[in-house]
């Protein structure tokens, strides 16, 4: 399987090592098509605009870190539900902020999943998403 993450690079990096961690579990499921996102090296002033050639390859699962407000992440969940793929979208509460009611909302449409976690549920929570797709 090929997962599609998506996490900010220009909306601010603070959640970086959240975004490794996450990559790193999903890589226990498929090929992770765009891990330089949860790159340490990657600062929110890198990164060249390729979103076509990303989206050219966006597979049927796309999984999204939307705790960090990013506009990136936001129209890349757009073109997701356009394209009809599968989205399970991770935001932390304990971060203070409260999501977007876009993204919030989004969950009535269909494959469009939010689920609040903890740092230390991301292994737990992916399992659960991705058993419930079997
Ligand atoms: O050039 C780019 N190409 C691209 O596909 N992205 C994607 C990867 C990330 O999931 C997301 C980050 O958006 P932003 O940089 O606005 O926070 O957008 C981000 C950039 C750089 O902003």
């Amino acid at each position: 399987m090929k997962v599609y993450f998506c996490g900010s690079i220009r909306g601010g990096r603070d959640d970086v090592h959240v975004y490794r961690r996450i990559v790193h579990a999903l890589q226990s499921y498929g090929t992770v098509l765009t891990e330089h996102v949860s790159s340490a090296e990657l600062s929110d002033r890198g990164q060249r605009s390729h979103t076509e050639n990303s989206y050219a390859h966006m597979n049927k699962v796309v999984v999204a870190e939307v705790t960090q407000p990013s506009l990136g992440v936001g129209y890349e969940l757009g073109r997701a539900v356009d394209m009809k793929k599968k989205i399970f979208c991770l935001f932390r509460p304990s971060s203070g902020r409260i999501l977007s009611a876009m993204i919030r909302g989004a969950t009535d449409v269909e494959n469009f999943v939010v689920r609040d976690y903890s740092k230390d549920e991301v292994e737990k929570v992916l399992e659960q998403f991705f058993k419930s797709r079997d």
